[in-house]
């Protein structure tokens, strides 16, 4: 019995017409392929290649030998270091994946010349600001990243460009190189007791807060975002971004590159710092506008920086690299042996995973649905895009749809039930059949936008167990003619509804009618007058025609009124066959429907 939620239809899922069902045969649901990688669950919709296929990854930058032997074991990888943007552009339309570091632009142009086959960039590291997200997203590419395995390694790199920033090691040791014994020069600045600001407190800058504090530093932070508890657990004070930059001795930059932290160190903000203050990034360059570093440099506002990153990488502006009040590293901050063996392996994983059809934990630009609620939502996720083939094909004239209703029955509350993965599936099911596009998890709801499709959701709150996760699926369109006016509902919108049995999507709802399928193979939809041989006679029809019928079930109003046939058959009838079953004379209109 339905119990309408706030945001829910009130649907009544007693059965108006009791469905008539028997099964012929039910073939068995296909075996789930088998990872590599022991310990992954499999996602059958999202496998892209057969078994015995192998998908081609390019390495473009060095990774990891660990990570490298893992991909190896599933794909045939090929290592193309330092490839012009030109030579990316030709090779990629033969990988499958795309492993890169920071130093290679994934450019829209990258996305564009793929024709479709990347499937997957992996960033062997945190910073993804070097792959155009949009256009990923676009082409239906999933981006995922390793962003844990660097984290010690840059936060040790911060912590030794300060240290060696602070008793300028770096100059010195050039001078003492150079024949020059200059200790006067060289007196340094201590760091216990100073202020430290650490801006962007995620785990890079919360582990350098870490050991800041173990050197003696007072340690503040800047984040809008961080939860004040990891904070108090280290013993750090949130501040303002204009609290953090006035009051620091030290400051240590840990935000990622955003549109939002883009040159947030400038003229106006650089005039708002202690004189003599001394910056570290080891996050990225573009966080700092260079020119304004460089005059602020030569003001003496600030006395020393020490730069891991660049803007542009490797730097082209010699002022500030040469600048004698700047340490400069080449982008080192995630260079250790066991940094680079940690990110690969982590992102060989994710990759592998990602081509194996499984959602990754890292995904950067789709939704990361945890791996226990996957495999329960896996039949329904099943369900889902077959309800939307179906509804789609029932449409008069397909490319006309604009709004689309899912109703999602469950006694689960909404918070427990995450939709997007449904969301994205019916999407799919919905514009695949009458478009050329591909649709899948990363760019369903980007495709359905540009498509002028709007999908609602809503949920029918149900009484009863809530041990699985969804009673029914509902698929509405609204505001289109139907090639098999029996789908319309008394409000006039082409209606669908499944349910999973067994583990396996079976139609229970076409219209108003009643009906019991299960979805594999094909399907006919028939309305009759409700008569006694009429099951015969269509299966007789098809049976002439080497037609393999599956699953039949009559969905009826009262007996002898007007009746919904629903044929699962395995193989494609001829037109002949169709032509047939149209001209018994109790047939009022039928549809052959793929799913
Ligand atoms: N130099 C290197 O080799 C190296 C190595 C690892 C990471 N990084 C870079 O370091 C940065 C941090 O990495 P992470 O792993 O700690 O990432 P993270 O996502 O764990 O932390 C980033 C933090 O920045 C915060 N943030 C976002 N916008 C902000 C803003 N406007 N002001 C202040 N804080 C803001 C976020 O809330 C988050 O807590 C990234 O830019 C990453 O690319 C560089
Ligand atoms: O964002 C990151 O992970 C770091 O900047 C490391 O970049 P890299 O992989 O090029 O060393």
């Amino acid at each position: 019995m339905a119990a309408s939620a706030s945001s829910a239809i009130n649907l009544s899922i007693k059965p108006s017409h009791t469905p008539l069902s028997w099964k012929t045969h039910l073939s068995s649901t296909s075996a789930l392929a088998v990872s590599p990688l022991s310990g992954h669950r499999q996602y059958p919709r999202f496998v892209i290649y057969a078994v015995g296929d192998k998908p081609t990854v390019l390495v473009a930058e060095k990774l990891g030998e660990a990570g490298v032997n893992l991909l190896k074991e599933f794909a045939d990888v090929d290592c193309s270091y330092n490839l012009t943007p030109e030579e990316l552009c030709n090779k990629i339309s033969l990988c499958d994946a795309l492993i890169v570091r920071s130093g290679t632009k994934v450019s829209r142009e990258v996305f564009e010349s793929s024709g479709g086959r990347l499937k997957v960039v992996g960033r062997a590291g945190v910073g993804i600001d070097n792959v155009d997200l949009a256009a990923a997203t676009e082409h239906g590419c999933l981006v995922v990243n390793a962003p844990t395995a660097n984290t010690v390694a840059a936060a040790e790199h911060g912590i030794a460009l300060l240290t060696a920033m602070a008793r300028n090691v770096a100059q010195a040791d050039a001078s003492v190189k150079a024949g020059k014994w200059l200790r006067n020069k060289y007196v340094g600045v201590s760091l216990v007791g100073k202020t430290l600001a650490v801006m962007g407190f995620g785990k890079v800058g919360s582990e350098v807060a870490r050991r800041a504090k173990g050197l003696g530093m007072h340690v503040i932070a800047h984040d809008p975002y961080a939860p004040a508890d990891r904070a108090r657990a280290i013993g750090v004070e949130l501040v303002s971004f204009d609290k953090a930059i006035s009051s620091a001795d030290f400051i240590s930059l840990h935000m990622p590159l955003t549109p939002a932290t883009n040159k947030v160190l400038n003229d106006e903000t650089f005039s708002k710092m202690k004189k003599g203050v001394r910056i570290v990034n080891v996050a990225r360059g573009g966080v700092i506008d260079e020119d304004a570093l460089v005059r602020a440099l030569d003001a003496g506002i600030v006395a020393q920086v020490a730069l891991d990153v660049f803007t542009v990488e490797p730097p082209k502006d010699s002022k500030l690299v040469q600048h004698e009040n700047v340490t400069a590293t080449p982008h080192l901050g995630a260079s250790t042996m066991e940094a680079q063996e940690g990110v690969a392996i982590e992102i060989a994983e994710a990759v592998v995973g990602a081509l194996n059809g499984e959602l990754a934990a890292t995904a950067v630009n789709a939704p990361m649905v945890p791996a226990e609620v996957l495999s329960e939502l896996k039949p329904f996720v099943a369900l889902a895009e077959k309800l939307g083939r179906l509804a789609v094909q029932l449409v008069a004239g397909g490319s006309g749809v604009k709004s689309v209703k899912v109703t999602y029955g469950s006694a689960r509350g909404p918070d427990d039930l995450d939709t997007r993965l449904l969301r994205a599936m019916i999407t799919k099911g919905l514009i695949e059949p009458i478009s050329s596009s591909f649709v899948n998890l990363v760019n369903a709801d980007f495709t359905a936008k540009q498509r002028g499709l709007s999908i609602a959701e809503l949920r029918s709150l149900l009484n009863g167990s809530p041990e699985s996760p969804l009673e029914f699926i509902q698929v509405q369109i609204s505001s289109v003619e139907s090639k098999f006016a029996s789908a319309l509902s008394d409000s006039g919108e082409i209606r669908v509804e499944g349910r999973v049995k067994d583990g396996i999507p079976h139609l229970t709802k076409v219209g108003s009618f009643e009906v019991d399928v299960s979805l594999e193979g094909s399907i006919i939809l028939c309305r009759q007058v409700d008569q006694p041989g009429m099951i015969g006679k269509v299966g007789s029809i098809l049976s002439e025609g080497n037609v393999n019928v599956s699953f039949m079930s009559v969905g009826r109003v009262a007996p002898r009124k007007h009746a919904v046939m629903a044929i699962g058959v395995d193989d494609q009838p001829s037109k002949e066959i169709l032509k047939r079953i149209g001209e018994i004379p109790a047939v009022e209109e039928f549809v052959y429907l793929k799913i």
